[in-house]
């Protein structure tokens, strides 16, 4: 999927001030590129991931993605978008408590597609994601690293397009962070356009492009916290 961004402008309104967090991002991605993006705490890239998958609206500019230009069309249009071609793995995994890895996994897509196929894909999914014995367990009784494949997993029920990764391998060891990367590599070599925010400079390898936010932009060229 291309993804073209123009001249995105993003401010939240507190009680004291206004937050102007994207502040003119400009982004250009070929379909099928896998993009990393850094940069410091606070620089906004959780809310850029937000605006892109439509979870938030933008103030101005244009995001397209492929022929769907997001932020000219209606919420339900939206979500109906990003449910049939963005997988948003979040930052803080956004499991349900009450429900079972497998549960969590299937819930997204159960109003929608018939039960016993998504088991099927599911239980697919978290074999190859090592998570089988943790099928039955509740969010609570994984560990860091586990909940944090779940949340992959979950975000490759629908078979997207476009994959958000808000700083997926925070909460895994090196062997593990390394194991999801090349999961990923062979997700993206299906042909899904990658999108991993993440503060582990070491992941931009496994990318084809890196660009790092700062004050609001999204800067191509630099690839240094200095
Ligand atoms: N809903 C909100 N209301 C007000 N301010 C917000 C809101 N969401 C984010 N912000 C502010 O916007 C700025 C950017 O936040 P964001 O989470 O996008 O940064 P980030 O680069 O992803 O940070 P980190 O690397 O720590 O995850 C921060 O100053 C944050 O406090």
């Amino acid at each position: 999927m291309n993804i073209q961004l123009n001249n995105v402008k993003k401010s939240y309104q507190t009680e004291q001030e206004t937050i102007h967090v994207l502040k003119n991002v400009n982004v250009e991605l070929e379909s099928g590129c896998w993009l990393t993006i850094t940069g410091p705490s606070g620089s906004g890239k959780t809310t850029l991931m937000r605006c892109l998958s439509g979870l938030e609206s933008v103030d101005q500019g244009s995001i397209l993605l492929g022929d769907f230009e997001m932020s000219k069309e209606k919420e339900e249009k939206t979500r109906a978008f990003r449910r049939e071609h963005i997988g948003y793995v979040f930052q803080d995994f956004q499991l349900f408590d009450q429900f079972n890895l497998l549960t969590n996994v299937m819930v997204p897509l159960l109003p929608y597609e018939k039960k016993s196929v998504i088991e099927q894909k599911a239980k697919q999914l978290i074999e190859q994601f090592g998570l089988s014995e943790r099928m039955y367990h509740k969010p609570s009784q994984l560990s860091g690293g586990e909940k944090q494949r779940t949340a992959i997993v979950r975000a490759l029920m629908n078979d997207p397009k476009l994959l958000i990764c808000d700083e997926p391998t925070g909460n895994l060891d090196v062997n593990s962070r390394d194991q999801t990367m090349k999961v990923l590599k062979d997700i993206q070599q299906q042909g899904v356009t990658i999108i991993l925010v993440t503060h582990d400079l070491e992941l931009t390898s496994y990318s084809d492009v890196h660009a790092m936010m700062r004050d609001g932009q999204v800067n191509f060229s630099s690839l240094s916290y200095a």
